[in-house]
């Protein structure tokens, strides 16, 4: 059976008399890349920084590794690292001295040059904090979150402000990192991000988990559908693309035919498409995605939990 790194039990906490958290319960298993998904406000920050053990539940229990966070932050530290959101460094700390302070910290640090060097730190070390661009400050929180080798890492949006290839490169750290045996907790507002990395998703919404399962798992509960759109070359008889199994629906869209449905419904319809002597031009078929699962199993998805 596989180890437990995380679990979470009946944890609520509230702020005055709002309910932030509500009684949100998961078991995260060593070696799996967690995420946790919602909207703005949904109580994920609150959930994470109580299994850091940063924030204390009002009721529940929560074990890392079999630690109480609330009651022994410093085995905690042992075992967990945390990447927190808009984290605040000293300003005038350069980024070689937060590195080497926070090795310091731990017995048996990583040797903080190969980190810097994959998350592109090099040439920053001697500049401090706060001349740091967005992204950069936002890598070397990643790199401080993993200097302790941690069991467990939390990174509360691992992405924002990292360009389109830091980002890339950050997935694949993350992915080593787990490969190397560690638990990843991931707080994303990313989809692709999420589809990519994440074995499995938990969906936070007005503080509970309206949704756990692995990212196709949502998407096939979502009945997210494949969409398949184009340019007819000629007339076409959009009710027998509509008579086709699997289509769920069929509009015009300035010039373009847009047809969604099941996965298999998209091939039937250019096979019809071929019978009826129409040439499908600009041609763009889009899988069912996590972005169109997250939408529809989140209430309120742009809007503050108030
Ligand atoms: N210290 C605090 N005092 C009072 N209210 C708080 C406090 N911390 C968080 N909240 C409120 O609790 C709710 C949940 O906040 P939290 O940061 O956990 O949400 P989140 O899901 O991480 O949101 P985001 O995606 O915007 O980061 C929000 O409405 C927030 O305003």
């Amino acid at each position: 059976m596989a180890e437990t790194a995380v679990d979470v039990k009946d944890l609520s906490k509230r702020y005055g008399d709002r309910v932030v958290v509500d009684d949100v319960g998961f078991v995260v298993e060593a070696g799996e890349i967690f995420g946790i998904l919602g909207p703005n406000g949904a109580g994920k920050t609150t959930t994470v920084e109580s299994i850091a053990g940063l924030r204390i539940g009002d009721a529940g229990s929560v074990r890392v590794h079999g630690i109480d966070p609330w009651t022994d932050r410093r085995s905690l530290t042992r075992v967990l690292g945390i990447q927190l959101q808009e984290s605040r460094l000293q300003p005038k700390i350069t980024v070689r001295e937060a590195l080497e302070l926070w090795s310091a910290l731990h017995p048996d640090p990583e040797p903080w040059p190969g980190l810097a060097e994959r998350l592109g730190l090099e040439p920053h070390l001697d500049q401090r904090f706060v001349s740091l661009s967005g992204g950069q400050q936002q890598r070397l929180s990643i790199a401080l979150a993993l200097v302790g080798r941690p069991r467990v890492v939390i990174l509360d949006e691992l992405s924002t402000g990292l360009d389109p290839r830091a980002r890339r490169d950050v997935w694949q750290l993350v992915r080593d990192v787990r490969d190397a045996g560690a638990t990843v907790l991931l707080v994303t507002h990313a989809m692709e991000e999420a589809q990519e990395l994440c074995d499995r998703i938990a969906i936070v919404d007005h503080g509970r988990i309206t949704a756990l399962d692995t990212p196709d798992g949502l998407i096939e509960a979502a009945g997210a559908l494949t969409r398949t759109s184009f340019v007819p070359s000629a007339p076409t008889d959009l009710e027998a693309l509509r008579a086709i199994r699997g289509v769920a629906s069929v509009r015009r869209a300035d010039d373009r035919v847009v047809v969604e449905g099941i996965e298999d419904a998209a091939l039937a319809v250019l096979s019809a498409l071929a019978g009826q002597q129409v040439v499908p031009h600009r041609l763009r078929v889009s899988g069912a995605t996590l972005d169109t699962a997250y939408l529809d199993l989140t209430a309120h998805p742009d809007k503050e939990f108030a």
